[in-house]
């Protein structure tokens, strides 16, 4: 793969926590590439390292040595302040916990990271990814008046508003029941399809990864196989 297809790109990637008797290699000479406009899943056992991939790469925690790149810049080579503006600017996460904020309602929650930038909405934009989650008639609505499924919908939309280069979504289905995982998995996978959206999801369940392109196993830390999934889509 050339490094232009490469949305996220990790080389010799190693996260060493504690020391002595704690110390816990979680992710030991990692290389992987998750290809721009596919839906990549990372699985493995608890403990494998998936987590800690995801954060290293995402620039949410800093690897111990190896790098990591977004695009073609370094994460691994930035200062603190340039990583936080990279972060806001070119990802998008949605975590198990839908991480809402409870006085905003729908639509505020959606573009708040667009609000935090100093950008404007791109009104049809907007439209496009809020049809495409089925929020139209919720917008109005604060997190504690909306569903799960809702309220994780809302939390996917808020990651793609943005147009980032990748979402990294972390058990985006851990605590919803299987007909809203069924859907929001479906939207990830429109969101793809339809966007061309890049999207990296760290999942434990089989059917969550069965929508993706490709899944990467993990185990102690390393990757023990890729595979290409049969039907993107289930
Ligand atoms: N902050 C930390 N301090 C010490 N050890 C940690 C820390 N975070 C993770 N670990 C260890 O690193 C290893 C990898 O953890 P990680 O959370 O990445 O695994 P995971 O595959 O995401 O697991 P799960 O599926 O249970 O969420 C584990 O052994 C874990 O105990």
């Amino acid at each position: 793969m050339t490094i232009s297809n490469a949305a996220v790109r990790a080389a010799s990637l190693t996260k060493v926590y504690g020391e002595g008797d704690a110390r816990v290699v979680a992710l030991d000479g990692v290389d992987v590439s998750f290809r721009r406009g596919e839906l990549t899943a990372i699985m493995g056992p608890s403990g494998s390292g998936k987590s800690t991939l995801m954060h290293c790469v995402a620039g949410l925690d800093r690897a111990t040595s190896g790098q990591a790149w977004v695009g073609d810049v370094e994460l691994t080579g930035l200062a603190d302040d340039a990583l936080t503006m990279l972060r806001r600017d070119r990802i998008g996460f949605v975590f198990q916990a839908f991480n809402l904020l409870p006085t905003l309602n729908a639509w505020e929650n959606i573009t708040l990271p667009l609000d935090l930038a100093g950008k404007r909405v791109d009104r049809a934009f907007a439209d496009v990814v809020i049809d495409a989650v089925g929020l139209r008639d919720r917008l109005g609505h604060r997190p504690s008046q909306l569903s799960g499924g809702q309220q994780q919908r809302v939390a996917c939309a808020r990651a793609l508003i943005s147009k980032p280069d990748v979402v990294f979504a972390d058990e985006p289905t851990g605590a919803l029941d299987s007909h809203s995982s069924a859907e929001l998995l479906g939207f990830l996978r429109r969101s793809v399809v339809e966007l061309g959206q890049t999207v990296v999801m760290v999942t434990h369940d089989p059917t969550a990864a069965s929508y993706a392109d490709r899944v990467v196993h993990l185990a102690d830390g390393r990757i023990v196989s890729e595979q290409l999934a049969t039907v993107g889509g289930a």
